[in-house]
């Protein structure tokens, strides 16, 4: 606390430190209800100008924390250009690219770019639509991959190719149906909307499929060993596995030695231009572990992602809908095509430190499949969160915390704090507060397009903590902000059904969802 005091003429000081970002943050620091009090046993000297001295310290207080919040909000506003910038980046790479083939062949940051682009081009949020960059028919085409990185493989690999498209009524359709809203003599409609099931069909065979395991089960070695020996002798596949999981297959036969796996996490990082299609075994949580950041191991797919085989076997399975005693004919089918799929969005989120000294500083960015947490942590006192929606004010969530989450998330921790349970194919973000403690404060969803900001304001009596997935918590000093948008990269899950079907099985089966016996008919009629 900076210390007020009279000096020797009788004269009030407050000594403050002076950081490098020019502001004096141990003002910053107290709320006016703070300045008061330490003005106050000079005050009472009814001293008239140590009055006016402490509504002068007042102002300066409330300047001080305009300021320090307009430079977290230029670190928002700059984290997030600087990822617009990265895209539009990598699209322009890929229209030069275009203009001058052969020149890009053998530069594998220009083929990966390329990659990149093209994948996030799926998504293209000018008109909500899927579309593709070079314009053919269909939602998009995931491009043949030419990877000439020498570190990981020194032949080319190339990637299976596929297409995906809008599933009508049942019926495969590469028209590319739009949601647009037309303007004809003053009258505003939209376009027929039609199934918006996605399929994806094969445009050349996967050739390597990633085994991702829940770790220490019994029965999820086991499958795992039967499906990487049936992959290789039955389907000729090039198996990827974890370090870990190729230890215990080795250790069960020397057989296994064909199975790959990576080193480090550049070897990691190269992956998604390697595995044509990942099986998870294991429950929800072993696709969290694969989709989202980890603090303890290097993340698999922070850009692209391959379609996501999960199969069950965990307890409840909301985002695992393939049983493992059918896993032959899944795969098979998988493997042929066509297959729906559920493209299923994650977060972005970066943590902005109000000690960073510049937006270089700025923490890597932390992707979730199901949510961000902002809340108290092992604090008693009630968050003070300040939240923003791009630059408009949103409220301050005075609870436990706060839930930003996506409509994939929707069925997880969101739920249970009261949120709505939303479709997964919805593009939106859930604001899901935590106890709140204000009757009055309901969930909200907002659009898929907004950046939120969370801040934890200067004046807040204590630290808040963020966790993202339900896992590896950050601390958040006052000043600093957490800010979340929805990422480029969409995660395609293989659906057993199509994405409806499996969201209701899974609300029916996991949640019991509106479960409750059918009323008896010999009761008291109105007929
Ligand atoms: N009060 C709560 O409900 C609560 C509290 C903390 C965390 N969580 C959830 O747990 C998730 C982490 O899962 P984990 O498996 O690593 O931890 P975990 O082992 O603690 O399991 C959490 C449970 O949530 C289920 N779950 C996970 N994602 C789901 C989804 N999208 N829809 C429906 N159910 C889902 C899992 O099947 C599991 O039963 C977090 O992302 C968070 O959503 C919920
Ligand atoms: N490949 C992996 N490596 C390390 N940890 C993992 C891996 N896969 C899953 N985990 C962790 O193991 C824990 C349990 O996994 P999972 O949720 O899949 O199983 P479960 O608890 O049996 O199923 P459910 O979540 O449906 O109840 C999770 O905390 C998850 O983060």
């Amino acid at each position: 606390m900076a210390p007020s005091k009279l000096n020797s003429s009788g004269e009030a000081s407050i000594s403050c430190s002076q950081p490098e970002n020019g502001f004096p943050n141990s003002f910053s620091l107290f709320s006016e209800k703070e300045i008061d009090e330490l003005l106050q046993p000079s005050v009472q000297g009814t001293d008239d100008h140590l009055i006016e001295f402490s509504e002068a310290m007042r102002t300066v207080a409330k300047a001080l924390r305009r300021a320090a919040e307009g430079k977290a909000s230029a670190q928002a506003e700059a984290a997030e250009w600087k990822r617009k910038y990265e895209l539009e980046r990598a699209r322009n790479m890929l229209e030069f690219k275009e203009e001058s083939p052969g020149e890009y062949g053998g530069d594998f940051d220009n083929a990966r770019m390329g990659n990149l682009v093209n994948q996030s081009a799926w998504c293209n949020e000018a008109n909500g639509q899927f579309e593709k960059p070079n314009g053919r028919n269909g939602i998009c085409s995931h491009e043949v991959l030419q990877d000439g990185e020498p570190v990981f493989d020194s032949q080319m690999i190339r990637k299976a190719s596929f297409k995906l498209s809008w599933c009508c009524k049942g019926e495969q359709s590469d028209q590319h149906k739009h949601d647009i809203v037309s303007f004809e003599r003053g009258n505003i409609t939209t376009a027929e909307r039609s199934s918006k099931q996605i399929s994806l069909r094969w445009e050349s065979c996967p050739r390597t499929v990633l085994v991702l395991t829940k770790p220490n089960s019994i029965s999820v070695r086991i499958l795992c060993a039967e499906m990487v020996r049936w992959l290789r002798e039955q389907k000729k596949l090039e198996i990827y596995v974890e370090p870990r999981v190729r230890v215990e297959l080795l250790t069960e036969s020397s057989y296994f030695n064909f199975v790959q796996t990576w080193k480090d996490e550049k070897e990691i990082s190269l992956l998604h231009t390697k595995v044509d299609l990942v099986a998870t075994l294991g429950g929800d949580g072993t696709v969290l572990w694969l989709l989202s950041t980890h603090v303890q191991a290097a993340s698999m797919f922070k850009g692209p992602v391959p379609p996501i085989v999960p199969f069950s076997l965990g307890s409840l399975g909301f985002m695992t809908p393939f049983h493992t005693e059918h896993y032959r004919e899944c795969l098979d089918s998988v493997l042929k095509g066509p297959i729906s799929i559920t493209l299923r969005h994650r977060l972005q989120c970066h943590v902005i430190r109000d000690a960073a000294k510049n937006e270089y500083e700025t923490e890597e960015p932390i992707l979730v499949l199901n949510e961000v947490t902002i809340d108290r942590g092992i604090s008693s006192y009630l968050t003070n969160l300040e939240c923003y929606c791009d630059d408009s004010f949103v409220t301050s969530v005075q609870g436990d915390g706060l839930i930003l989450s996506t409509t994939s998330g929707s069925t997880a921790y969101s739920l249970a704090a009261g949120g709505s349970m939303v479709h997964p194919q919805v593009p939106g973000i859930l604001f899901t507060p935590i106890c709140p403690h204000s009757l009055s404060f309901r969930p909200l969803i907002l659009p898929e397009h907004v950046t939120l900001r969370v801040q934890v304001p200067f004046n807040s009596r204590s630290h808040a903590w963020a966790s993202f997935d339900g896992k590896d918590r950050k601390q958040l000093a006052p000043g600093d902000a957490l800010v979340c948008s929805m990422a480029p990269w969409p995660v395609p899950t293989a659906c057993l059904v199509d994405s409806t079907d499996d969201f209701f099985r899974s609300i029916h089966e996991g949640l019991h969802w509106n479960l409750r016996k059918v009323q008896s008919f010999d009761g008291p009629r109105v007929l």
